[in-house]
């Protein structure tokens, strides 16, 4: 049996190829420059071993030059050129990559590392030209060559006298419709950002003519001229590879300047090498200030990814954990496993490994300034604090024993923010508990009934004036063995001093009148009860079980409003006037005592910072009790 060949409508093929693998038609740049930087490259690896060759870094370079009259783009290289061979081998079979056969015959691992390896980049010439030329002459040849192609109906190679050593390649770019500009491809200006942006860091000077207004003469008021000088567009050595000890903080910010990572100065940099399971340098940057949009959904997380110094991803979101989501920079590694367009990856286990590692250094990092720079951490806490406790609460806090070391909370004690660590080592030995009280500003907690008896004992109170505070908290549930408690809790784990101690007795004493208040609020509170807590306030609210009042607030504000209550308990002081209006009213006139009831329990909510319910009830109740 013959076998048969398969036939395929190559053109279609190829057409289908280019249009399905970039999601850009820009980064048909890219790879052509990237091409050019192999093709140099290359030349670097044979002067290492051929003595003859001798690498001069400055004779070496790549220049883009644009044509708007002819309507072509042309990039030219002084790297190792092809033979016939090679062009018929490397540009006529597609998915054959000579670069890729380059680095195995010459066993290269390390360093300048070269960028192809799956032989369809230069493809993507043709999402943007109708004819692509290239004239070329290898390395150690006597004789160039030029190749002509239209796209897949094939090519056309011929000899053609060529001085220099390397590759020129020039596009006919097609005719622009109206949904495709492809005369912004011939525009310097776009052609200069498009370098920028993915081609920046490639090792060789990238050269292009560049117009400037310049003066005429030296002349304070000299007319403007316009000058094409020949310019390397490209930054060439990227940050990252440089030695840490040559840089300054002056270039870290100016790098994230540069790089439109935000409008503030960076608070902290942290250059990262990393030379073990997986490869990678990164320049990670702490913001001083909140991007506007930063708790919006038009905010993306992310860093950018560069591979062997070509931007691969502007915002590659898997590197960072949401709780770390203000961190902003880059990574670049070689170790990456790209697939064929190279805008994704093809494992993302690599990107696992270094997001691991990061979050790790960005922990270090953060706790390193919470321990030696406070007052720079407490700048970055006011403007991210939030962040890091959404992470502790978010995921069923399993980024909590990563995140509980950074939080910070305003202490009853100290006036200031201050750590759980910090808190824990300063409690009294007969302290059990870890105090905090919830509410809207400090100023409003400071004056809650309720923090009383426990400022009174001694301990100190951690005040919680963000949404997210008790939801954190109460997914950390203890922090060095200490469990947390609210102040408003119906117990407070501890047995108060004198007066507010024979509550059992007073409660039996009283019993009546509780009930009958009770029963005037009816499912408004679970129950009314003799207060442990109160010192010098006539009433206050505090709960049972999981929800907490503060809870409840939060929880009805948000647009799934589910009506979530929390059990409430109306505490009295006995030992206030009002108790005592209120016995005696019990005694004499039972509507005033149901008047009275009203009221207080209005107040406590209004000490709590909740709304009355029914204002103008309230009022009424306030005129008769005057009355
Ligand atoms: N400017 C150039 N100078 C010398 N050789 C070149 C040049 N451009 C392309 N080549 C050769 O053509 C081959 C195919 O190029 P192509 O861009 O299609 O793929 P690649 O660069 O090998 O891989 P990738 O698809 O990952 O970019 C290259 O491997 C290289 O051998």
């Amino acid at each position: 049996m013959s076998k048969k060949q398969f036939e395929a409508e190559s053109k279609r093929l190829l057409e289908m190829m280019i249009n399905s693998i970039y999601s850009q038609r820009e980064v048909f740049l890219r790879e052509l420059i990237s091409n050019a930087s192999d093709a140099i490259d290359k030349m670097y690896y044979k002067a290492l071993t051929d003595e003859s060759i001798t690498f001069n870094q400055d004779d070496y370079y790549i220049k883009v030059t644009a044509d708007k009259d002819a309507r072509q783009l042309t990039i030219t290289d002084t790297g190792i050129g092809m033979t016939k061979e090679e062009l018929e081998d490397n540009l006529g079979i597609i998915a054959k990559s000579g670069s890729l056969a380059f680095k195995k015959e010459n066993e290269i691992k390390d360093g300048h590392d070269i960028i192809g390896q799956f032989g369809v980049g230069f493809y993507a010439a043709f999402m943007v030209a109708d004819v692509v030329t290239v004239w070329t002459k290898a390395l150690g040849s006597d004789q160039g060559y030029k190749w002509v192609s239209e796209g897949a109906d094939g090519y056309t190679i011929e000899p053609y006298e060529k001085d220099t050593v390397g590759t020129t390649i020039t596009l006919t770019l097609k005719e622009s419709t109206e949904e495709d500009d492809y005369d912004s491809f011939l525009d310097e200006q776009q052609l200069k950002s498009i370098i920028k942006k993915y081609s920046d860091f490639i090792r060789y000077p990238i050269k292009m003519d560049v117009t400037e207004q310049k003066p005429k003469s030296d002349e304070e008021d000299a007319e403007l001229e316009e000058v094409v000088e020949e310019k390397t567009v490209n930054s060439m050595v990227p940050i990252w590879k440089k030695n840490k000890s040559e840089l300054t903080t002056e270039d870290y910010e100016q790098f994230y300047a540069e790089k439109h990572y935000g409008f503030d100065k960076p608070l902290q940099h942290i250059h990262v090498s990393v030379d073990g399971n997986i490869r990678y340098n990164a320049i990670l940057y702490i913001p001083e200030s909140m991007p506007y949009n930063y708790y919006s959904a038009e905010y993306e997380k992310g860093l950018e990814l560069y591979s062997n110094g070509v931007l691969i991803m502007s915002k590659c979101a898997d590197l960072l954990p949401d709780y770390f989501s203000f961190v902003q920079g880059l990574v670049d590694s070689e170790d990456l496993s790209l697939n064929i367009s190279r805008e994704m990856l093809q494992h993302d286990r690599q990107l696992k490994l270094i997001e691991k590692n990061i979050t790790k250094k960005i922990k270090t990092e953060l706790k390193k300034m919470l321990n030696n720079e406070r007052e720079k951490y407490e700048k970055f806490y006011k403007s991210f604090g939030r962040q890091l406790k959404y992470g502790v609460y978010s995921d069923f806090g399993q980024n909590k024993e990563v995140l509980q070391d950074l939080l910070l909370f305003h202490s009853s004690k100290e006036k200031k923010l201050v750590s759980l660590a910090e808190y824990v080592e300063r409690m009294p030995e007969d302290q059990k508990y870890i105090y905090y009280a919830s509410g809207e500003s400090n100023e409003r907690i400071e004056r809650l009934p309720q923090t009383e008896v426990v400022l009174d004992k001694g301990y100190e109170i951690l005040y919680f004036t963000d949404d997210v505070d008790e939801f954190a908290i109460r997914m950390i549930m203890e922090y060095d063995g200490k469990e947390f408690k609210s102040v408003s809790s119906g117990d407070l784990g501890f047995e108060s001093d004198d007066a507010t101690n024979n509550t059992e007795e007073e409660t039996k004493d009283n019993q009546e009148l509780l009930d009958h208040m009770k029963s005037v609020l009816s499912d408004k509170v679970k129950d009314v009860r003799i207060s442990k807590r109160l010192k010098t306030h006539p009433v206050c609210l505090s709960n049972d079980g999981e929800i907490s009042i503060e809870m409840e607030k939060v929880l009805n504000m948000m647009p799934d409003n589910q009506q979530v209550k929390a059990d409430k308990i109306l505490e009295i002081n006995v030992n206030h006037d009002v108790f005592e209006s209120l016995k005696e009213a019990f005694d004499q006139d039972k509507d005033k005592v149901d008047v009275y009831t009203n009221i207080l329990y209005n107040q406590a909510l209004l000490i709590e910072g909740l709304a009355v319910e029914d204002p103008v009830a309230f009022t009424n109740d306030i005129w008769k009790a005057m009355a």
